[in-house]
């Protein structure tokens, strides 16, 4: 695996940056111009204001965006081919959709022949994955029977769960120790401090679980904390007025959900980001599935994310290593490019309607996510059977 670019962090490097000081970063490693700007310690008030032009987020994609994200299953299919579609031939689009992304079910076998003498290590995103799309994200749980697969395949795979959330948010949620957590995108890794088979990262720190066991934090994007707790509070207020938007603190980056705000007024709730973002040149807009997610620009990711996990396991520059990734959603496409780079591992992209991806496989939904876990952890069984006859 190349870790080049993940040692190459913002973290990692950059004794004597010029721009960015405060935040430890050198200009080189923002991916997004950013001279002349420093961190906006002056934007100390919060200020309560209209939106401005709401042309600016039409001309910059973002309502395009925006609205389509997180198309419904089976209805018209409008941004696959441009051409609006009717239901029949939505189904007929999904099924031609799918032979470039085969169902990881019925390619089940062929994972496994390429599984053969490798070690699978798991790689498993929240929302949308492992619990269905709400309309509450309060309310994303998980089934009981999701739960004890995941539970099962952590007996025999190392498996992490890299979300968007709050690292702490998504533990609640699932409930499980026998993982490796990642929250913020990937920005906010908790890693056993006994397990970690590479030290070579400048910026872990030791901390301890909430069982009290000594981990290692490690946490790119650690001086955006006071920053990204101002625009929460900034993008709290502004759109308090807006009927149905809800913000979410994930510590390093923050969400706008829109998706209980009437169509009409998303291009409101888009402008005040916009707007708020101005003042904040650091941070960067990313679309999830009815989300508008705003996170530091630095060079970090799920991809990132997957790559330190593998290292951390021990499988950098491991070809015994089959990596396995299942997302829904954009921000899942690093880690699925990360992946596919060198050949290293397999994405699967959980989707019930045609999306352009770096996966290799798909599933249609949460319930078909749980069967191809099932089906790893009884594949593994059989195989101790055989062992043991
Ligand atoms: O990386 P993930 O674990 O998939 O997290 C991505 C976002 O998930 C949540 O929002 C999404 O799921 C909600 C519950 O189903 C849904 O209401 C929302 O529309 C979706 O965007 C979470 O609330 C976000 O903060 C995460 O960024």
């Amino acid at each position: 695996m190349d870790l080049k670019s993940a040692k190459a962090s913002p973290v990692l490097t950059d004794p004597s940056p010029i721009n960015n000081s405060r935040l430890g970063l050198h200009s080189s490693l923002l991916p997004y111009s950013q001279s002349g700007l420093s961190f906006s310690t002056s934007i100390l008030s919060i200020r309560r204001r209209k939106p401005g032009k709401l042309d600016d987020v039409r001309s910059n994609g973002w309502l395009d965006a925006m609205k389509s994200s997180s198309p419904p299953r089976k209805k018209v299919l409008k941004d696959f081919t441009n051409v609006e579609l009717s239901a029949d031939d939505g189904e007929v689009a999904y099924r031609s959709w799918m032979i470039k992304y085969p169902s990881a079910l019925c390619s089940f076998q062929q994972i496994m022949d390429c599984a053969r003498n490798r070690k699978i290590v798991m790689f498993l995103d929240y929302d949308g994955t492992l619990s269905p799309i709400v309309d509450d994200p309060d309310r994303a749980f998980m089934s009981a029977d999701m739960r004890s697969a995941v539970k099962n395949v952590a007996i025999y795979f190392p498996t992490a769960i890299i979300s968007g959330r709050n690292r702490d948010k998504v533990f609640e949620l699932v409930g499980l120790t026998e993982l490796y957590y990642a929250g913020s995108h990937g920005m906010d890794i908790i890693f056993p401090a006994k397990e970690m088979a590479s030290m070579d990262r400048l910026n872990h720190c030791k901390s301890t679980d909430l069982q009290g066991k000594e981990v290692n934090l490690f946490q790119p994007a650690s001086e955006f904390l006071p920053m990204i707790s101002e625009v929460f509070r900034a993008l709290v207020e502004t759109t308090k007025g807006i009927k149905g938007a809800k913000v979410e603190n994930h510590k390093f980056c923050v969400s706008i959900h829109y998706r209980n705000v009437d169509e009409n007024v998303w291009p409101v709730i888009a402008q005040y980001v916009h707007d708020t973002l101005k003042d904040y040149p650091q941070l960067r807009l990313t679309h999830g599935r009815k989300v508008l997610e705003v996170r530091p620009m630095i060079d970090w990711d799920k991809g990132k994310a997957v790559e330190f996990f593998l290292e951390s396991l021990g499988f950098s520059n491991n070809n015994d290593v089959l990596p396995i990734y299942i997302g829904d959603d954009r921000t899942d496409e690093d880690a699925f490019e990360a992946l596919r780079k060198g050949n290293r591992g397999y994405g699967i992209l959980v989707s019930g309607v045609p999306k352009e991806s770096n996966a290799f496989f798909s599933l249609g939904d949460t319930s078909e996510v749980k069967e191809f876990l099932e089906s790893l952890v009884r594949m593994k069984q059989n195989d101790a059977k055989i062992l043991e006859s």
